[in-house]
């Protein structure tokens, strides 16, 4: 159930005209640089976005100007689990699975548990109680599951279901930011 789901959205976004996604990408910056999520936090955790996904890198050259910290996950396959590591550039980051960009921690600096005010989590569908479809890792979940701290995704309408199946280890996001 999950599976096709996320199939189908995930081949929803990338369907996405160039066009379009330029549009969405630039609303979706404008409302969360006016969210009071965004305004009020300090540090921040954010994925660096792969192609489908919606464009991070804006944002987070945004927080950078505004004097906000940025912490980027590494993921560590053999337990599931991520870790945040700062960046003050992008110099120092390395393809890892899937072809995400990760950081290199030889070089960074972690953040521990309790430091950042605000995640954006990713993910491809989601439904109206902030219940998300990710990649499927579960890394998230996982993440969350460990600690309380305030969390947003951001999405198009194309995105957004109207129940999706939970499971008892999903934590759903507490705001989103959906652009139509
Ligand atoms: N840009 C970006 N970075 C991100 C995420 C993301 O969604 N977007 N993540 C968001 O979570 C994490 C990476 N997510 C991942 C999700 C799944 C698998 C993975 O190994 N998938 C396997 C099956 C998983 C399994 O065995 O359960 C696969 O697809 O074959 C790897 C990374 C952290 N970084
Ligand atoms: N807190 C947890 N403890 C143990 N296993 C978990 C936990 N959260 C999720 N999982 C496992 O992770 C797997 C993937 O979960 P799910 O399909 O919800 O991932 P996802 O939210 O789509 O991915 P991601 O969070 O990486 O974007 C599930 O098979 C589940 O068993």
């Amino acid at each position: 159930m999950k599976e096709q789901l996320r199939k189908h959205y995930l081949n929803e976004l990338k369907t996405i005209p160039e066009i379009d996604r330029e549009r969405i990408n630039q609303k979706l910056q404008e409302q969360l640089f006016q969210h009071p999520k965004w305004t009020q936090s300090k540090s921040i955790g954010i994925t660096i976005s792969a192609c489908y996904e919606w464009d991070t890198i804006p944002i987070i050259e945004k927080a950078w100007s505004e004097g906000k910290y940025i912490a980027v996950p590494k993921t560590v396959p053999e337990t599931k689990s991520m870790i945040f590591y700062y960046i003050s550039n992008f110099d120092y980051l390395k393809k890892e699975a899937f072809g995400l960009l990760e950081p290199d921690p030889n070089y960074l600096a972690k953040a521990t548990d309790g430091d950042l005010d605000l995640i954006i989590v990713p993910g491809i569908a989601f439904d109206d109680d902030g219940y998300r479809i990710g990649h499927g890792g579960g890394y998230y979940d996982r993440y969350l599951a460990k600690q309380n701290v305030n969390t947003l995704s951001l999405l198009s309408n194309q995105q957004l279901v109207k129940k999706l199946p939970i499971d008892d280890y999903d934590i759903p996001v507490k705001d989103l930011i959906v652009v139509y």
